[in-house]
This record gives structure tokens, sequence and C-alpha cells, in this order.
């Protein structure tokens, strides 16, 4: 498994922590950049090629399994070939939970239908203004997401993504503002949507629901910041065992950096990871 650590000792003394009580575990897994690879088209991106049949190996091991993500959860379902991983899951007697759009919709292996709440007031406002605001600032051809409950600003297929992004954040705060809206910045995107929700109030709902033992989370990127945060609080409070995994691909060392307790290369490295977990919890 490629795998770079912060701090090679301690992230494997919080591993082995977590391995330990496996049976206990709740395993938290972002989808883009940690499930899925990125690629140029949102629209295109798929679930790792052997996610399915590691996760299935891993939910004999763990308490529990949860999807938690930007993307809108039924499509999330979709590009994942979530119902499926349920199925077998449910098989096993576990659950796998779906979190998406940063915690306001959910779905479950046991629930099958998306909740959540209605188009935020103001987005059909927003993205009626948004069209000049792009031309303004020389990105008309931005790919524009409409997720439903939120609009995502995509600046990948421009020539200098990351410049773009980084002058279409004031214009769009500001007009996100206007319309009662929050900016949620994530890899070459700028996404759009209702503010009171985020990955970290997630993490406390699935810990209410699924009272774990040990939690192990992967994400790659902003977003995922409150995800871990809120479980590292969890783990300081409880004093149990937690792994924070962050899926880095690329030379750019994202803003996890600092915050997560092991690297791993992209979802080749979560999958082996989660493999090794298996594995472990398996010969006891
Ligand atoms: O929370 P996540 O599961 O990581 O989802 C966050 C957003 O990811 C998607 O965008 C990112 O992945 C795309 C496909 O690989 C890539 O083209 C884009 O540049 C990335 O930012 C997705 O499009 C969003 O809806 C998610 O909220």
């Amino acid at each position: 498994m490629a795998e770079l650590q912060p701090d090679e000792t301690a992230g494997e003394q919080k591993y082995a922590a977590v391995a330990a009580v496996a049976a206990e575990a709740l395993v938290g897994l972002d989808f883009d950049g940690t499930l899925s690879p990125i690629v140029e088209d949102p629209a295109s991106a798929r679930i790792h090629p052997d996610a399915a049949s590691a996760l299935i190996a891993l939910a004999a091991r763990v308490k529990a399994i949860a999807i938690v993500t930007g993307r809108p959860a039924g499509q999330v379902v979709e590009l994942g070939g979530l119902a499926a991983i349920a199925d077998a899951l449910a098989e096993l007697g576990k659950e796998l939970y779906v979190f998406g759009q940063y915690g306001n919709q959910r779905w479950s292996g046991s629930d099958r239908v998306v909740v959540g709440p209605p188009p935020p007031e103001g987005l059909a406002a927003f993205e009626a203004a948004l069209p000049d605001v792009l031309a303004e600032h020389g990105a008309s051809e931005a790919y524009i997401e409409e997720k439903g409950l939120a609009v995502g600003v995509h600046t990948r297929r421009f020539p200098d993504p990351d410049e773009l992004t980084a002058r279409l954040l004031p214009p769009l705060t500001e007009l996100a503002a206007e319309h009662g809206l929050m900016i949620e910045p994530g890899k070459q995107v700028i996404e759009v949507r209702a503010p009171g929700m985020h990955k970290g109030l997630a993490i406390e709902t699935l810990i209410a629901e699924v009272s774990p033992g040990a939690i192990l989370f992967g994400g790659d990127d902003l977003g995922d910041i409150e995800a871990f945060e809120a479980v590292k609080a969890w783990g300081k409070t409880t004093g149990s065992p937690t792994l924070l995994v962050y899926s880095h691909a690329g030379a750019d060392r994202g803003p996890l950096a600092g915050l997560a307790d092991i690297e791993v290369a992209g979802p080749d490295g979560v999958l082996g990871l989660l493999r090794r977990l298996t594995d472990e919890a398996a010969a006891g």
C-alpha cells in the first residue's frame, strides 16, 4: 500500500488502536477523491472498481460504514453502486449510511429513500444572477453543476483553474451572502448552498445512531475538515480511538495535510488501508 504518514509512529499507533476494536468501529468515507478518483467531468466520476469488494469485506469486521459526501445522496448511490453494496451489507446484518449534500440529505440501506429539505430560498435568484457575475470575470464557460439543494461552479476545464477559483471566490461569496447562502470551496470548484449544515454535524448524527467504540474517517478536501474536527473532538471527549485518513493525490498537499493522522495515495491507498484493517481484524 502506498502510504505517506505525517508522523509514522503516531499514525501507526492510532491505526493499531482502531484496529484493536475494529468490531466497534464506524468507518466514514468521503466519495470524490477518496472512494472515487478525481476526473475532469463530475458526471463521469465512478467509485473505484475495487471499492465494492473492499467495503463488503470490511463490513464483516466493523460496526457500520457511512459515505459522507458533498454530492446529492441519490447521485452518489448511483455513481457508487451503493444499493448493491447495501444489499451485501444487509446480508451481513450491517447498515450502509449515506449522508449527501454535506449532511443535508440522507439515505440508508434499510430505508432506501433520500430524505432532505427543499432547495434553499435564494438559490433560484442566485442562479439567475450567476451568469452575469461569471461573465464579468471571464468565466462564462465554467461548468455549472446543478445539485438541487446547491450549485457548483467548476473551474477544472480552464487553463489555470486554481487562479480562476481564487478570483471567483470573493464575488461568489458576496453574491451567495446576498441570497442567504454560503460558499463551500473544494477542488477546483466553488459550491453555493444553504448554511447550517456540514459534514461534522453528519458525523455527530452518526455517532448518536451507531454508538461506535472507534471511528476511522477518510477524506480529501476542505469540505471534510468539519468531519475531521468532529471525529477528533469525539475521540478527545470519550477517550476512544480515532484515525483520520487524508486521501492525497498529486504533488500539491492540500488543507487536510496538517489535520490527518495518516496520508494515503488517493482511492487506491484508501482501499489498501481498508483491506489492511479487514485482514488484521479477521486475524484477530
Ligand atoms: O464530498 P465529496 O464526496 O468529496 O464531494 C465533493 C464534490 O466533489 C465533486 O467535485 C470534485 O470531483 C469531481 C469529479 O472527480 C471533479 O471534477 C471536481 O473538480 C471536484 O471538485 C462533485 O462534483 C461535487 O458535487 C461534490 O460536492
